[in-house]
């Protein structure tokens, strides 16, 4: 009956839009007990009627029967890793090979992005739907993760608004912050079952677990740093542009991220963000800069592994905590 579908396409509406505000925000509108009373609602109206639930909608975040599992999945793109950059010597050279294969009055400018410690993965998403999750793997073929990607709340099931493309795949990090690292860490140890070494392996063994009920279980988020394979739309023609376009889909981006002008507030980002490390809520191991805008970088390219366009500025490592 109308009414009925109706009420379901609301609270499908509803439960989307406050689960954006409370796991991409993180300022939800409305208490937990009222989202919880609106989620009961629409497993209750599924239940009666099997036949309309859709895969988007906000009650398929957690899976059925685990996997026996992972099938393979071959990147129509590569994902590819990163030069790295100890020392400014190091990221002025970076710059110096760059400028050498640029027109020597080109102005480059960077795009700056906290590198999280955490697994990259290809999400994609089409008609603005969530179809598949991907590991990196090695680069060429990662392993399909599509059940326990699902599971993590700041990962839409359907991209905002209607003015994305008709393919879209999109790359991030997917890692656990800090705090509910040590929550996962603190209630492993009372139950007397084995903890984590660092967040970073925490999100790869929640992402690898067959069964995506303990995926659900786990505290996983997800921040977007780039885009793949594009189809049916003119993205920006910069780096940041685009990350605040995917932003205004839905997906979740890291709150640092900046354009920087020149190499000089390049090396001052650096600094900002080595000194603030230790009160991020998540852990990094380095800042990534890129030529900001998408044609310098499709005329820089790659070089064997990866692009002249591209660099992880790493931090010392992180003296391990003594116990
Ligand atoms: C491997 C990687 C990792 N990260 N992390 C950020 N923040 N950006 C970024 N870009 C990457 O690769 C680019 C070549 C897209």
């Amino acid at each position: 009956s109308l009414d009925i579908q109706q009420q379901l396409t609301e609270l499908r509406q509803q439960l989307t839009y406050h689960g954006y505000r409370y796991y991409v925000e993180d300022n939800p509108e409305i208490p937990d007990a009222e989202y919880d009373r609106l989620m009961q609602q629409l497993l209750a109206i599924e239940a009666e009627h099997p036949e309309w639930v859709t895969t988007d909608s906000p009650s398929q975040r957690v899976g059925g029967t685990p996997l026996n599992g992972f099938s393979q999945i071959k990147h129509e793109i590569p994902m590819l890793s990163l030069d790295n950059a100890f020392d400014d010597e190091e990221l002025k050279a970076f710059e110096k090979r760059l400028l050498d294969r640029l027109p020597t009055e080109q102005q480059v400018t960077y795009c700056g992005e906290p590198k999280l410690d955490g697994l990259a993965v290809s999400l994609m998403y089409e008609n603005g739907v969530l179809t598949q999750a991907a590991t990196r793997g090695d680069g060429t073929t990662g392993e399909n993760i599509t059940t326990n990607v699902r599971t993590i709340r700041s990962i839409p099931l359907k991209l905002r608004g209607d003015d994305w493309p008709a393919r879209l795949e999109v790359r991030g990090e997917v890692f656990m912050p800090k705090a509910g690292f040590d929550a996962l860490n603190e209630r492993a140890l009372k139950k007397g079952e084995k903890t984590f070494a660092n967040p970073r392996n925490a999100a790869a063994g929640s992402l690898r677990q067959l069964d995506s009920k303990i995926t659900a279980s786990r505290p996983l988020s997800f921040y977007a740093y780039s885009v793949g394979v594009v189809e049916g739309l003119e993205l920006a023609p910069s780096q940041y542009d685009r990350l605040l376009q995917l932003k205004g889909w839905g997906l979740p981006m890291c709150p640092e991220i900046r354009p920087l002008n020149n190499i000089e507030a390049v090396i001052a980002y650096y600094q900002d963000i080595g000194e603030r490390r230790g009160s991020l809520p998540y852990e990094i191991d380095g800042v990534v800069f890129k030529v900001d805008t998408m044609s310098l970088q499709e005329r820089l390219g790659f070089v064997a592994r990866a692009p002249r366009w591209a660099i992880a500025y790493k931090f010392p490592a992180q003296e391990e905590m003594t116990v």
